[in-house]
């Protein structure tokens, strides 16, 4: 291996109660909220092809043009109970929340610049009664903060020339002081996802980076920061050039999920997920297709079998209200949340072939698996092939505990279990309790005629 000073400081996952716990998530929410949400994608009647949160990057629009939004930022219907409650009915265990995008624009009235909520007509803080709503529902806080800052003038895409270095070493204590500003106006949020980190100038800070994420970590023990924060020595990011991953959990996977377990190299990740194509912030225009509840589930469900929490983006409106379209599905993965969460809460990757059927996902540190089903063969048989010498002990349906299932042993430890239907509103759970059968050879259910 190559001697790093600023690579991975920790070689496999974190075994903390903080790391054990944002690992038993499953479900979480995103929000993305700013002036973009104001805009929503169309300036001058003309809609921007890119992402609505990404619109003062067009060429149509003029920085000062694009800032002065900041005079127009007055949700009056914005309701931080009304909100951690719709995430609560949804079953997210934690919640991601822009305290500053791209654009520079502070949610909270921070005290490094005047760019913030406290200079517009709302003037209050949004962050902390965020904060202060969705953890008294027993929803945990991660903060997102974007490094790349479009509004402050020190910010620098590279660093080719001695005025831009000392700009750019403003710019880092002002990346530092709001950092540590968040951490302490909001010290019981238990995490940071980083944005905005892929620019040279950035990427060549390897030693301020790292010192800053030591520091934010001594300041708040078991703080979880995600891989994409710093680079190493040779401008190696999520991964250090010895193809060890830095921080906390992957951060990589946005609007795309691991195929197999070999993808995620055995490190925690969350997978962030837009209900459109490629629009975080609120946008008027939701061009091409908008995910499903059926379809978000089975993402959820396929994110958990692989170890990763998958994250739900919404995108709330400038008045402070949520959409319609985002309303109607936290209540239907809320509905199917209310009946299998125990599928997905404190779930791991089973070790089981993967079948057509669907998902295992195992309950860390018990014998039980869950079967996601969303595919249903036509035979209405579900094919089960287990670890040799371990059998089926006990089978249900999660939704339905009175509905019993006798699988039938097909071969060595390989069942089907037959369903008693054939079509399905929603996808489902069957429960297995597995048990360890080397010692009596028996087999538990009747074999195949
Ligand atoms: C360069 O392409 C990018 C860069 C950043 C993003 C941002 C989005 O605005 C959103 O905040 C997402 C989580 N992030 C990766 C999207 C595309």
């Amino acid at each position: 291996p190559i001697a790093l000073q600023h690579g991975a400081h920790r070689i496999g996952r974190r075994t903390d109660a903080d790391m054990e716990k944002w690992r038993a998530y499953g479900l979480g929410q995103f929000i993305h909220w700013g002036l973009y949400s104001i805009p929503a994608g169309e300036w001058n009647g003309k809609q921007y092809s890119g992402a609505a949160e990404w619109l003062k990057s067009w060429k149509e629009v003029s920085a000062t043009a694009y800032d002065s939004l900041m005079y127009q930022f007055n949700p009056t219907k914005f309701n931080a109970e009304s909100w951690a409650e719709t995430a609560k009915q949804m079953g997210v265990k934690y919640v991601t929340i822009t305290t500053k995008h791209h654009d520079g624009f502070c949610l909270w009235p921070s005290k490094y610049t005047n760019f913030t909520v406290a200079n517009s007509p709302y003037k209050k803080d949004i962050i902390g009664p965020l904060v202060k709503a969705y953890d008294k529902r027993g929803i945990d806080v991660i903060l997102y903060f974007s490094i790349m800052d479009w509004h402050n003038p020190d910010w620098r895409y590279d660093i080719k020339t001695r005025e831009d270095s000392i700009a750019f070493d403003r710019f880092k204590q002002f990346t530092r002081n709001q950092l540590l500003e968040l951490l302490t106006l909001y010290p019981t949020a238990k995490g940071l996802w980083f944005d905005g980190t892929w620019d040279k100038s950035w990427v060549k800070q390897a030693a301020f980076a790292d010192s800053l994420e030591k520091e934010m970590r001594a300041m708040r023990p078991g703080l979880i920061i995600g891989s994409r924060f710093r680079a190493d020595e040779y401008g190696k990011r999520h991964f250090d050039s010895n193809g060890n991953m830095m921080g906390d959990y992957e951060q990589g996977w946005e609007r795309k999920i691991p195929e197999k377990i070999a993808d995620v190299h055995g490190n925690d990740w969350d997978c962030v997920m837009t209900v459109p194509e490629n629009q975080w912030g609120y946008s008027k225009v939701w061009k091409g297709h908008i995910k499903t509840t059926d379809e978000l589930l089975e993402m959820l469900a396929k994110c958990v079998s692989l170890d990763g929490n998958f994250v739900l983006n919404f995108g709330p409106k400038p008045d402070g209200t949520l959409r319609t379209e985002e309303l109607d599905l936290a209540k239907g993965i809320g509905e199917w949340m209310g009946i299998n969460s125990e599928a997905i809460y404190n779930g791991e990757y089973a070790g089981l072939v993967k079948q057509d059927w669907g998902y295992y996902v195992k309950k860390t540190g018990t014998n039980k698996i869950y079967m996601l089903v969303f595919n249903v063969p036509v035979s209405g048989a579900l094919n089960v092939v287990l670890p040799s010498r371990t059998a089926i002990s006990k089978v249900y349906d999660l939704g339905n505990p009175g509905q019993n299932y006798a699988p039938e042993e097909i071969g060595t430890s390989a069942y089907f279990i037959h369903l008693k239907q054939q079509t399905f509103k929603r996808p489902f759970v069957i429960v297995l309790e597995t048990a360890d059968n080397s010692k009596n050879s028996g087999a538990q259910y009747q074999k195949a005629k």
